[in-house]
Order: structure tokens, then sequence, then C-alpha cells
């Protein structure tokens, strides 16, 4: 059941983050509806106590005993730089990687806090290698080799998510990720992608900092070029932090079906009038874009309010939650108070969201009938 009424939004990380005090006593649930989100990762949505729990269980010291010191040492408060918000994983990465019992529970737990928000269909993503330690060069989070491999990783998440689904009533489906500076690890993300099709995997995805170099490796080109041929969905982090040339790429030569963030499209006015032409979906994450110092910190700046003056096909998302101590609620809360957003805009996003998913075609248009009787709306069909 998705609740109807009208409920005080609790963020899980700096209470202080976002805005002020009085700001913060007044945040409620802007859009209690159900909900699709597109973008978010699964080592970036953790919950503190799973961290605490997990390094306790193992023995391995953590500068931090209390959810309130983990909360110090890992919530960004203040905008920063990409580089420097992705140095935050390092925090923590070491306690889950590795572990099974871990991955299965971070990935179980994450349909759970979905399931609170609201969300009815999500795209979670992540990289095997990251959490994996063995079959991994080099072997990540400075870790001692290990017998858990990237592939065994991506069947404890399934696992995980499978459990979650059934349980909380949540449809999951995940998107693998190849890192940018690692590029050797690709050509692997792509065949998991094949291999377990159909168990859950949905599409491939490229993260990480962007700022580092502009054009993907061809270790990157060519898992998308595999991709392509085997009609696995493509999704791409760019125009984030990374000039409107990332995005141009990504759409161009990577395939990208989705834009990861696509903020800088706008710097490009002919590249952004042909991705509104092509109806291609942007993955906006409001408040992640403001602390990785993607964006202006002035929301009213934000590239999204012109998305939506266009009328452009994009989804709203928390990226991080973990990270950024939020929820998606308190994204949705941004949108309302700070950029206008309504209910109908809300709605309508949403069911482009649903329809830009990486589903099937029946399953899309199952998930899309459900927003429609949920957002009370007749929908359209073609004679
Ligand atoms: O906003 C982002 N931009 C680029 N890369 C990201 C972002 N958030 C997370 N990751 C990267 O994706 C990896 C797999 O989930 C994460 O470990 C992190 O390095």
């Amino acid at each position: 059941m998705i609740a109807s009424r009208v409920v005080t939004v609790r963020s899980t990380g700096s209470p202080a983050s976002h805005s002020n005090m009085s700001e913060q006593n007044n945040r409620q649930d802007v859009f209690s509806k159900p909900k699709v989100e597109l973008h978010v990762h699964l080592d970036g949505a953790i919950r503190l106590q799973t961290i605490l729990d997990v390094a306790r269980r193992r023995g391995i010291p953590l500068p931090a005993d209390t959810m309130e010191e983990l909360r110090e040492l890992i919530v960004l408060r203040k905008p920063t730089t990409l580089t420097e918000f992705l140095g935050k994983f390092a925090e923590y990465m070491h306690v889950i990687a590795g572990d099974r019992d871990a991955i299965k529970r971070i990935a179980y737990e994450f349909v759970e806090d979905k399931a609170k928000e609201g969300v009815i269909y999500v795209e979670v993503r992540y990289s095997p290698h990251f959490l994996a330690n063995c079959d991994v060069d080099p072997i990540p989070w400075n870790q001692a080799e290990g017998d858990l491999s990237p592939d065994e990783v991506v069947r404890l998440v399934n696992e995980g998510l499978r459990q979650g689904e059934r349980a909380f009533h949540v449809k999951v489906r995940s998107i693998l990720c190849c890192m940018r500076h690692m590029p050797s690890w690709s050509a692997e993300v792509v065949e998991l992608c094949k291999k377990y099709r159909h168990e859950g995997v949905v599409a491939i995805d490229l993260a990480g900092d962007e700022s580092l170099n502009c054009e993907a490796y061809p270790g990157h080109r060519r898992a998308y070029e595999e991709a392509v041929r085997c009609g696995i969905h493509r999704t791409v982090h760019a125009g984030e932090v990374g000039a409107a040339c990332v995005v141009k790429e990504a759409v161009e030569v990577l395939k990208a079906e989705r834009v990861g963030h696509g903020y800088r499209t706008l710097e490009d006015r002919v590249l952004y009038k042909k991705l509104l032409a092509q109806n291609m979906h942007f993955e906006v994450c409001p408040i992640s874009s403001k602390l990785t110092g993607a964006c202006n910190a002035d929301f009213t700046k934000h590239p999204v309010v012109t998305f939506r003056k266009d009328k452009a096909n994009y989804s709203l998302n928390t990226d991080d939650p973990l990270i950024f101590g939020s929820t998606l609620q308190l994204d949705y809360w941004m949108a309302h108070e700070h950029m206008g957003f309504t209910p109908e805009e809300f709605k309508r996003l949403n069911i482009s969201s649903a329809a830009s998913c990486f589903l099937p075609e029946s399953e899309k248009n199952e998930l899309l009938g459900k927003l429609y009787k949920a957002y009370g709306m007749i929908r359209s069909t073609a004679f």
C-alpha cells in the first residue's frame, strides 16, 4: 500500500545539509503517489546502521562507533566536487565489499527503503567489480584477496533484490556499471549483463569521474558496441560535470538510450535541440547535483527548470542517498519548494520515467497502467 496522507519527510543524513531549520520542519511529502526511480547507486544507498553492523561483525575498525559519528564521516553537508564526492565511497566500501551476507543485505534493505519512499519500480545500479575481492584487478578498497568474484556479486545482489521484491512489493531491476577509470573491467561488465539478462539485469552504465577524461576509452566503447549488438540497454553518466561533448559522445558513439544527469547538454544548443527532438531521457538528481558541485546551488537556476519548460523527458532521482543524507521525498520536496514543481508535473515526469525504463514493452505497459490508475488519469491509446 502506498501512503496517501501527507507525512513529514525524514532525511537519513545530515539534517542541516540542504536548507535552514524552519524549512526543515515544514518539509512534507509533496507527492505521496507511486513513483519510478531510474538513477540510484546501490553502493550509494546503504544504511549507516548496516555499515556499522557489518564492520563490527567482521572486526573491521572504523573511525566511527555510532550512527552520528559515521554520518559525520560519510554525509556531505556542503557542495563539493565530483572527485571529492567519489572519494566518500572509500570511507565504507571496504566494509561491504567481499562479504556475501553484507551484499545480499544491502540489496534487500535497499528495496525496503524504496518501498517506504513510495517507489513501485526502480532500476538500481552498481559496479560488480567494486564489491568483489577476487578475479578483479586491482582488488578495490585495499582488500586482501578473497574468493568473491564480480560474477558472484551479481548473483548475490540479484538474490537480495528478488527477496526484497517479494517482501515489499516493489518491482526492481538492475544496471551494471563500467567505471570511467577502469576500461579493463568493461568487457566483463557487458558479459555479466548478457549472462544475467533474464535474472533482473536490464542495462549497462558508465559511471565514475568524467572530469578526468572527456573521451571514453576504447575498452568502454567496445563494451557498448557489444551491448548494442546483443540488445542490452544503455545509459551513460555524462554532462554531470563533464562538458556537452561527453553527452554527445555518450549518445552518438556509445549509443546511450538515456543520459545520467546530462545537465551540461544545455551548453550546446544544437545538441540539446536534437536530444529534445529524439525524446532523450535525462536522469536528473537534484540534491546530488547541488552537493557534487555539478550545478549551481541555487535551485531556481537548475537545468531541470529548463527541462520542464521544454517538456523534456526526465526523471527525478536520489543518486546516492547515503552520501547526500537524502531520500526521494526530499528530492521531490526540493523540486516543489525551490523550483515550483506541481503534482501535475510530478505525474507527468513519472509517466515519462516509466515510458523510458528498461523493462520489456509488455511490462512497461503494465507499469504505465498502474501509474495512470494511481494518478486518476485516462490513458490515451493510439487508434
Ligand atoms: O553521481 C555520480 N557520478 C558518477 N559516478 C557516480 C556517481 N554516484 C556514484 N558513482 C560511482 O558509481 C559507482 C557504482 O555505483 C560508485 O561506486 C561510484 O564510484
